[in-house]
């Protein structure tokens, strides 16, 4: 079958994946109220479409920090993604590189970030989550400066692991032949480690990660790295504030795919928030959670957000066809995207506003 749209990758990848990694993949937290929610925001928009306007060409090219992209569907960042694929993110770093699109590495990724940034034809930016050992997110962060990365993402929404069920349940852990390897060994035994009616995970991030950190700790992040600083997980204009006050360079408008805090606001019913709280030329943000196709891409560009990031279906691209994959899951999205700039006419980004939709009803 030759996927006409990502839920057929979905399907594909399902197929493919035993019981437990596709539960980690496609589980939310709690009673996955959020998770269901972040889709359902986007069956509220609709499309206000101009016509007469000469869309021979439409061009989904963009700049953020400092970086040409040639699509604003990026890959958000994902842990251990040799669950997926052997080659794990070096097969994520090819596929990103052939859409010409940016790559959020996790820090949680199964490949070196220096074999992974070998393999990059793209941007690259490094996800953090704030660590109890300081000295390992210290050298993490010079590691990523000297192998290329363009940024810090730091993942603000985890001081702990949202309660996933599906996880708790099937007792999932890490196998014991992926790891992740950028942490080092000492900090990894614990994500093998399966319990009845507990996930590994939980465990694991609540060994490795400091949930003490405020917003005064940034400024040890901003004086020890020159790149700039992202902020990921952010919901509320009060949150945003701080955030540019804080000196962060952009902001990822997030909800954690629907994994963390169950019950939060769909990703896309907070953006126009934030977005006006920052002013969007001050402080670039970025959307994730829920994006499906082009058309989901298109309606989070119209309400403020400068890029788009795919969690899940990047994952499903990747198991059923490793980097062409990854480079099909995203292809797809941004011809969808041109397809939605052709119809709506709107054929630049820069014209891809809030006057392109309308929020309503459910279509
Ligand atoms: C399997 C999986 C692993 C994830 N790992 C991380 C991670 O390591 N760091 C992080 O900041 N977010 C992580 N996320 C959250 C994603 O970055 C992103 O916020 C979310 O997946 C977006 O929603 P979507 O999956 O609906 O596109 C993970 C999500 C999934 C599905
Ligand atoms: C290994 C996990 C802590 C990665 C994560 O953030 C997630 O699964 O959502």
């Amino acid at each position: 079958m030759t996927p006409l749209h990502l839920e057929d990758y979905r399907d594909l990848a399902q197929h493919q994946l035993d019981h437990k990694t596709w539960d980690f993949v496609e589980g939310g937290a709690g009673a996955e109220r959020t998770l269901g929610a972040n889709r359902r925001a986007f069956a509220r928009v609709t499309l206000r479409p101009r016509v007469l306007v000469d869309v021979s060409a439409c061009d989904t090219g963009t700049e953020l920090l400092g970086a040409r992209l040639a699509t604003p569907v990026g890959v958000a960042p994902t842990a251990y993604h040799r669950l997926l694929h052997p080659d794990g993110e070096l097969a994520t770093a090819r596929g990103a590189g052939t859409a010409g699109a940016l790559y959020v590495v996790s820090v949680f990724a199964s490949r070196t970030l220096e074999d992974i940034a070998a393999e990059a034809a793209g941007p690259l930016w490094l996800q953090l989550y704030w660590l109890r050992r300081r000295e390992v997110l210290a050298a993490l962060v010079d590691r990523a400066a000297t192998a290329g990365y363009r940024a810090i993402v730091l993942t603000v929404d985890a001081p702990q692991l949202g309660r996933r069920h599906r996880d708790a349940r099937n007792g999932f852990a890490i196998p014991a032949g992926i790891s992740a390897v950028n942490l080092g060994p000492a900090l990894m035994a614990s994500a093998h480690r399966s319990a009845a009616g507990r996930s590994a995970l939980a465990v694991h991030t609540a060994e490795a990660v400091d949930p003490s950190v405020t917003w005064a700790d940034l400024a040890w992040l901003r004086e020890r790295s020159t790149l700039p600083l992202v902020l990921k997980g952010i919901l509320t204009a009060e949150d945003a504030v701080l955030a540019v006050q804080h000196g962060a360079d952009a902001i990822v408008v997030s909800n954690h795919g629907g994994r963390q805090l169950d019950g939060a606001a769909a990703g896309l019913d907070a953006l126009a928030e934030v977005v006006d709280a920052v002013g969007a030329a001050a402080c670039p943000v970025l959307f994730d959670g829920g994006v499906r196709s082009g058309t989901d891409a298109f309606a989070a560009l119209a309400l403020g957000a400068r890029a788009v990031l795919l969690g899940r279906p990047v994952l499903w691209g990747l198991a059923v066809d490793g980097a062409a994959g990854v480079a099909g899951v995203l292809g797809l999205a941004t011809e969808e995207l041109a397809h939605t700039m052709a119809l709506t006419g709107r054929p630049a980004l820069s014209a891809v506003d809030r006057s392109a939709v309308t929020l309503g009803t459910a279509l």
